[in-house]
């Protein structure tokens, strides 16, 4: 079994805006393992929503190591990285983005198809059902987005992004739309799931309090990526 489920080293992420280079990250080496749950914090603009993409082979780093279920991300075509992605990751965003026509079981049904086009429909039902249940919305399959409380579509947005088993789930700002209780609870249930099914996650988050609940944290500063001490 490997012991790290992504990791990189000496990873930089130029990007060029209004015709000059943006250093955005900087030498950032890091890894996280099976089943572990990394905060990163950090100031507006300081690359994390970028180190997310750069981790989910949805950007590719400038140079250094980018390495994901043991696959260096820098040698792979378009195809490859996205075998990578279906097979190893999980995204999950501040906004939900739930598809407005569609019902909750329809949303999370949808992203097992476009992850594996050749399942049989009564497998992705099934699936989907039983991604709904471990998030307590069972009762709800067959509701529009528009019909569900801000806490119930983030929770349609967690159960779609775990329902290809992600061994990764990388997750910016997730609970940034949530009053206070509904977002601690929707971290109760993150973390519970990454507890069961041995995921681990990647929680991008402002909130100091839910950075804390992490068993490790990190802290981007101008692109620089440091670990937080235990009690710092
Ligand atoms: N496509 C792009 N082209 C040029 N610059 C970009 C691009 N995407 C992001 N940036 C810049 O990179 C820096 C880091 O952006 P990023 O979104 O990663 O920060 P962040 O820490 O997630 O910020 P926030 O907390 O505000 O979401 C910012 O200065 C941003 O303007």
């Amino acid at each position: 079994m490997i012991d790290t489920i992504a990791r990189t080293q000496h990873m930089n992420l130029h990007l060029m805006s209004g015709g000059s280079g943006l250093h955005i990250l900087k030498s950032i080496t890091f890894a996280i393992k099976p089943g572990e749950v990394i905060s990163v914090v950090g100031p507006s603009g300081s690359g994390k929503t970028s180190l997310l993409m750069v981790l989910g082979g949805l950007e590719k780093a400038s140079d250094g190591l980018v390495s994901v279920g043991g696959k260096n991300l820098g040698g792979l075509n378009e195809d490859q990285l996205a075998d990578v992605r279906r097979q190893n990751i999980g995204i999950l965003f501040q906004n939900f983005h739930l598809i407005p026509s569609m019902t909750a079981l329809e949303n999370v049904a949808l992203a097992l198809e476009i992850a594996f086009d050749d399942l049989p429909l009564a497998e992705i039902r099934a699936r989907a059902r039983s991604a709904l249940a471990e998030v307590g919305l069972s009762e709800r399959e067959t509701h529009l987005p528009s019909a569900l409380s801000g806490g119930e579509q983030q929770r349609v947005g967690l159960a779609r992004a775990i329902v290809t088993r992600p061994r990764l789930l990388l997750a910016d700002e997730p609970t940034g739309n949530l009053d206070q209780q509904t977002a601690a609870s929707a971290i109760d249930l993150l973390f519970g799931l990454a507890r069961r099914n041995t995921m681990a996650v990647l929680l991008i988050t402002h909130d100091n309090g839910l950075a804390m609940r992490a068993d490790r944290r990190m802290q981007l500063d101008r692109g620089e990526l440091r670990e937080v001490e235990a009690g710092g």
